[in-house]
């Protein structure tokens, strides 16, 4: 049975997502109610500019006073679908101190202050939800936090920006060159508000952070996420990938030890094969694999980015805050027990594809080829290509830990036959 009252949704920010979760707040109202077992009625839209065009919102619900609208006392879930830091924080803090329960998609805030957040809503007996802060309309954080609660996972790693997804692609397809495919992109509403963000790999970390956190059970912060975006991706790079049978994508890794006593978490450009599934993962799309100990191998895959998809994420995670405001009861908290130390990078074990610039004599392979050997890095495999001036060498090697590659790139630079290090790639997903 539908209850009368409606239930009063206060939506903060009406742009690429908000203005999307209003229109299918208004065009799905019927089902919403129904499923919810009560209305939903969208109590005021805070907007910074209110002389834009907001489509189906009703003119009268506009306000630019996004802490009078959660203060009102009457709201039940606030939509925070501003972004950033400031003002998001202070206007979800004082939704939960005003009894209402949050819905956000904003993986930078997520990310920066999680724990403190998540204190605020449990002090409030509130919910906080954030389906739409991670790989957009992907359910993936409901099932990390509900469905594999009881199993171990050890391992997540996949494509979760959709940005910089699109510009390798357009990239690896030739044609488009970086700046006209990020404008592409942002004109495409996948960007943040800072395209910076993006394709420097912040907001892919503070994707990783939100995973890794989920994943393992353990608080996992910003600066605990190594990261490296696409800006020094070249078109070079990513012709010697194919050369090798390889695309090269942004990936986020998040991983717990063998001995299972720490994890780490990454985000840096990648070598993958093209058989692999997340080689084909085209456009903005995202596809994450997730390893659990008895489920084993998942993979999720779908809309990472934009507003129509995003607002799924959003109006389901609404859904779940009014059915537990109906019941009585709320959604599940911070799980953070385990408490696992996070690791740095140069612990991290994988492989590499580096490529040198050398002089073409004798005995210059058998050089680089010590000063890895020297470092405990094994050579996988060793290519030549140019002569004379234009000699390259391409090596590719079996796992290391990362601080041995550093420290044998270092060595390499050192040496008067390598006259540059021209790209280190790692190499993943085999
Ligand atoms: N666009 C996507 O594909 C996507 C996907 C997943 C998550 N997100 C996240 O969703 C959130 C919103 O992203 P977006 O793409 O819709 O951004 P957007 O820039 O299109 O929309 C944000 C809106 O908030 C408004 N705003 C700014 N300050 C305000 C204030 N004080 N009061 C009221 N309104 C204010 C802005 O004017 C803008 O219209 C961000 O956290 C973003 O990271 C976006
Ligand atoms: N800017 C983000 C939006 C989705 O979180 C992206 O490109 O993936
Ligand atoms: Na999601």
């Amino acid at each position: 049975m539908v209850r009368t009252r409606p239930l009063q949704v206060a939506l903060l920010g009406c742009g690429v997502v908000g203005s999307q979760v209003a229109r299918l707040m208004t065009t799905h109202g019927a089902d919403l109610a129904a499923r919810i077992g009560a209305p939903v009625e969208l109590a005021g839209v805070a907007v910074r500019r209110p002389d834009r065009a907001r489509g189906t919102v009703d003119p009268a619900l506009v306000t630019t006073d996004a802490a009078g609208l959660v203060s009102r006392g009457d709201i039940d879930i606030v939509l925070e679908l501003i972004g950033g830091i400031e003002p998001a924080r202070t206007l979800i803090n004082s939704a939960f101190e005003h009894g209402a329960s949050v819905v956000t998609a904003n993986k930078a805030l997520l990310a920066k202050d999680g724990p403190a957040l998540h204190a605020a809503a449990g002090k409030h007996g509130a919910d906080l939800y954030f389906e739409a802060s991670v790989a957009g309309a992907i359910p993936l954080l409901r099932p990390l936090r509900e469905s594999l609660a009881g199993d171990q996972v050890n391992r997540v790693l996949g494509i979760v920006n959709g940005t910089t997804n699109f510009i390798l692609d357009r990239m690896a397809s030739g044609g488009t060159s970086y700046g006209e495919a990020l404008q592409e992109a942002t004109a495409l509403g996948y960007a943040e508000a800072d395209p910076t963000a993006d394709v420097e790999g912040f907001d892919a970390a503070a994707k990783a952070a939100i995973l890794a956190g989920i994943a393992f059970h353990t608080r996992v912060g910003l600066d605990d996420v190594h990261r490296e975006g696409i800006t020094e991706v070249t078109a070079a790079d990513i012709a010697s990938a194919r050369e090798m049978g390889c695309a090269v994508k942004l990936l986020a890794i998040c991983e717990r030890a063998a001995d299972g006593r720490s994890v780490t978490a990454r985000v840096h450009p990648a070598m993958i094969p093209l058989g692999h599934p997340l080689a084909s993962v085209g456009e903005a799309y995202n596809a994450v694999f997730v390893e659990a100990e008895a489920a084993g191998r998942l993979m999720f895959y779908g809309a990472g980015a934009g507003g129509v998809p995003t607002a799924s994420a959003v109006l389901g995670d609404l859904v779940a805050a009014c059915r537990n405001r109906l019941n009585g009861g709320r959604g599940p908290g911070e799980s953070a027990y385990a408490a696992l130390p996070v690791s740095p990078m140069g612990e991290v074990v994988t492989r590499y594809h580096i490529s040198l610039d050398v002089s073409d004599k004798p005995g210059v392979l058998a050089q680089c080829a010590m000063v890895f050997a020297d470092h405990g890095v094994s050579i996988d495999t060793v290519r030549q290509t140019g002569k004379g001036g234009d000699a390259q060498l391409v090596v590719v090697t079996h796992r290391a830990p990362d601080a041995a590659l550093g420290a044998t790139v270092d060595a390499l630079r050192r040496l008067d036959t390598v006259h540059d290090v021209a790209s280190i790639m790692r190499v993943e997903g085999e």
